[in-house]
């Protein structure tokens, strides 16, 4: 019998189908396991590619061998391969897309095509007569090798065919390279004190103190060992040299900033959490589930989450829990770490590529049992999964927007189902989704009613700001009722809370003497003006135009800064409280690593008495000393033109209201809205969650839009507007050619809610209807007779299955 041990299907991260068939060498073997990272040749070039099956070809063929393996350790378990498979399948992704977003980011070293310029080269670039356009590009090159894609994607672009005419001449040669960008485990080099008896000659003082350092603390990293001592730098070399310390190579850590962690004492547990701890572990036992945990705000479901870790824990099995923001991983991960200490690992997109790699490490190598993280913890290679937590499981963050648009908490599912674990899908609101599946007995559910302090859900008074629309300035938003409010409030020594989910100062900026509103030159919608860099921004593409600025149509000069955002309240609120401590918690103010962390400890320990932030602040947090939350605009979301708005606006308001009144003295919310009648606004101020359901489930039936059916919507965009309306289209029409009998509806194409994007002109379909893979295959067919089509070639069309956000 052959050893198919030799052969590896290894999938490359490019846009491939594959896997590919190579040869493991025998000096690679011992490393190679399904999950490894390696580097092998494809066509004439050098990419990285993941181990996913050990198999000879299926036909006889000449393969290569792998060149290299590239990790400590599989990055991913053999239990993973049928779940990349599945969302391969379900996204309608290649699988190399999978692996590639499923595992930490600059994991891919890829190599790449650079020009360099000759000796003829340079003598052609002092010729006079060499042309002009070759002049230039001969001196881009002339301090070092450039690669070829940085001068096409150039502005203006150099064109292939220059490059091409200059290689024949001889004047560059283009050739391939490794790309330096890789992400690998650290090496350095420690210290160690050796063993056996000191000699008494030469054992100086400084001398004795460098290896009693060593001997408390072990071995040291010789960076480390410089700082904390600064007097190793001259003793270490002469003591190596007398043979009583010695230096070694080894793996370090790159461990992310963190907090001192105290460690906790468990509360015992109220009854309500008792028995949804007894129900959810009793399952542990008994395989895959999905508990939708309905728990009011500040019901103590971090704390039941927790005790059921634990239960998996000591049942011999691993967890996983996936919390929303990353503001929220930090209190998460504080709480986890006082209670787990070092048997946890975090994945978030703060960490740096080198600490993220180095978490993942640990868990693949079984080094800790727990991981928290970001949706895309989902994917942590951890063996034995007992337990799958989704805390805020509504929450629209577990959706990835870009590239391969997976959902980690339907995957938590999907994974969960695969290996045999316990989903626990917690929410004070949640999705609509998932509450139907608990209606339909999919899910079982289980429930918080109380908060752990006894006391009642926060008192919610409405504000109508039509009323306050022609006071003056800062009065239309920050309302005397406010006001009077946080006077009180900040009177007691207690803190403010207030939301407003738009950033920077004014959204809406308009030309004084023409009234267009200032928009983005690639994108349209309006600009925001930030205050604290001056300057306008774009929030979709990032275009920056600075404060002295012209309207666009009539070459105005004055801009009014209309609508107000986190900055603009941040100013006001100032401005009525000068000796109060103001914090504004934004993704403007947290971008900065360790920003967010500080920002959290000012609040906590109270070195903070209003904080002023948008959604990052809205959710999960616990202060106790919060007891006045004001909601500055209620329907900033309300109005847009997406089934699901009434939804996350129902959720974002029971939420930011849930902060108030979490610790011994009681809450208060105040509401502004310009609808006080509107029935999401309405349901919130009655905290009464399931009269949304119930309205918000008519309403959606009616409509037939999820979770009554199921969507898919397609999207085009192109640079130019014509082809991408005749691209939507055509394609629009490849689908309708094959709709009959399929029971599908297709919806469109239309323009899209932005219709423009990095100058990009969108367009989108909708798929509707009850069988995803009907509609799946459906587009699958529809695309593939387009791509053949021709004259669409450069068109980018997305598929995005089960899509949360419509715009
Ligand atoms: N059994 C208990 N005894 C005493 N205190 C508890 C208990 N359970 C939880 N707590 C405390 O109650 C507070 C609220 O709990 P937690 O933050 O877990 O609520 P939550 O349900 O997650 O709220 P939200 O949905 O608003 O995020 C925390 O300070 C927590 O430490
Ligand atoms: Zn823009």
């Amino acid at each position: 019998m052959p050893d198919t041990s030799c052969y590896a299907q290894v999938t490359v991260t490019l846009p491939l189908s594959g896997p590919y068939t190579y040869i493991v060498p025998d000096h690679l073997r011992a490393h190679a396991a399904v999950g490894s990272r390696v580097l092998v040749p494809f066509g004439r070039r050098t990419v990285t590619g993941y181990i996913t099956e050990f198999a000879p070809p299926k036909k006889k063929m000449r393969v290569k061998a792998i060149l290299d393996t590239l990790d400590p350790c599989p990055l991913f378990t053999p239990a993973m391969v049928p779940l990349f498979r599945w969302i391969a399948d379900y996204y309608m992704a290649p699988m190399g897309d999978v692996i590639k977003t499923a595992l930490p980011g600059g994991l891919n070293v890829v190599d790449r095509q650079v020009a360099t310029l000759t000796d003829s080269g340079k003598t052609a670039a002092a010729d006079p007569a060499c042309p002009e356009a070759d002049k230039e590009l001969l001196a881009l090159l002339m301090s070092a090798p450039v690669p070829l894609k940085q001068l096409i994607d150039a502005d203006p672009p150099v064109p292939r065919a220059q490059i091409r005419a200059l290689e024949e001449k001889g004047w560059i040669t283009v050739t391939r390279e490794l790309s330096t960008a890789r992400t690998r485990a650290k090496m350095e080099t420690l210290a160690e004190a050796a063993f056996g008896p000191l000699p008494q000659k030469g054992v100086t003082e400084k001398r004795q103190h460098l290896l009693d350092f060593l001997r408390v603390h072990g071995a040291t990293a010789r960076a480390d060992l410089n700082r904390k001592l600064p007097s190793a730098k001259s003793t270490l070399g002469p003591m190596v040299e007398m043979g009583l310390v010695h230096l070694f190579e080894d793996r370090v850590e790159r461990s992310p900033l963190g907090e001192e962690i105290v460690p906790d004492t468990p509360p015992p547990l109220t009854d309500e959490q008792q028995e949804v701890v007894s129900t959810v572990s009793a399952q542990l036992k008994g395989g895959y589930a999905t508990f939708l945990l309905k728990g009011v705000t500040g019901s103590g479901k971090t704390e039941v989450y927790m005790r059921l870790v634990e239960e998996a824990l000591a049942a011999g099995k691993t967890a996983v829990v996936l919390v929303p923001e990353i503001a929220l991983i930090a209190q998460t991960d504080r709480r986890f770490k006082s209670r787990f200490g070092d048997r946890i690992a975090v994945l978030h997109s703060g960490l740096s590529d080198g600490e993220r790699y180095d978490q993942w490490v640990k868990i693949a190598e079984k080094r800790v049992s727990v991981v928290i993280g970001a949706r895309s913890a989902i994917f942590a290679p951890l063996t034995d999964i007992g337990l799958i937590v989704v805390d805020e499981e509504h929450d629209g963050s577990y959706k990835q927007e870009s590239g391969l648009r997976y959902n980690a908490r339907d995957l938590a599912a999907v994974r969960a189902r695969m290996e045999g674990a316990v989903v626990l899908l917690g929410s004070a609101t949640p999705s609509i989704q998932s509450a139907w599946n608990a209606t339909t007995g999919k899910f079982k559910e289980v429930l918080l009613t109380k908060r752990v302090n006894k006391k009642p859900m926060p008192e919610i008074e409405v504000v109508d700001l039509k009323k306050y629309k022609d006071l003056p300035g800062i009065h239309t938003f920050l309302t005397p009722r406010l006001v009077e409010a946080m006077t009180q409030t900040l009177d007691r020594n207690e803190q403010v809370l207030l939301f407003l989910n738009r950033r920077g100062f004014s959204g809406a900026p308009i030309c004084a003497h023409c009234g267009e509103p200032l928009k983005c030159r690639h994108c349209d919608v309006s600009m925001t003006f930030h205050k604290g860099v001056n300057a306008f921004r774009c929030h979709i593409c990032g275009y920056f135009e600075p404060a002295k600025t012209h309207c666009r149509i009539c070459n105005g000069n004055k801009i009014k800064l209309l609508g107000s955002g986190t900055e603009k309240v941040e100013e006001a609120v100032k401005d009525i409280f000068p000796h109060k401590t103001v914090a504004r918690m934004d993704q403007d103010t947290t971008a900065r690593r360790g920003s967010l962390l500080k920002i959290l400890k000012g609040v906590r320990e109270k070195q903070v008495d209003i904080v002023v932030g948008t959604q990052m602040i809205a959710k999960g947090h616990d202060f106790p000393d919060i007891t006045l939350v004001g909601v500055i605009c209620a329907d900033t979301a309300l109005n847009l033109p997406d089934f699901r708005a009434g939804e996350r606006t129902f959720q974002l308001l029971a939420q930011v209201a849930g902060r108030a009144g979490r610790g011994d003295k009681p809450g208060r919310v105040i509401l502004q809205t310009y609808v006080p009648d509107h029935f999401t606004i309405g349901c919130a101020v009655d905290h009464d969650a399931d009269a949304f359901y119930t309205h918000e489930t008519g309403f959606r039936r009616a409509l037939a839009y999820p979770p009554f059916t199921r969507i898919i919507l397609i999207r085009i965009a192109d640079k130019n507007s014509q082809r991408s309306r005749a691209a939507a289209q055509k394609l629009s029409g490849l689908l309708w050619d094959r709709r009959p009998d399929t029971g599908v509806a297709i919806m469109g194409p239309a323009e899209a809610p932005l219709t423009r994007a990095m100058n990009r002109y969108r367009w989108q379909i909708l798929l509707k209807g009850e069988s995803p893979s009907v509609m799946k295959k459906m587009a699958a067919d529809a695309l593939e007779a387009f791509r053949r089509e021709g004259g669409f070639s450069n068109v980018s069309v997305t598929i995005d299955v089960d899509p949360y956000a419509l715009g």
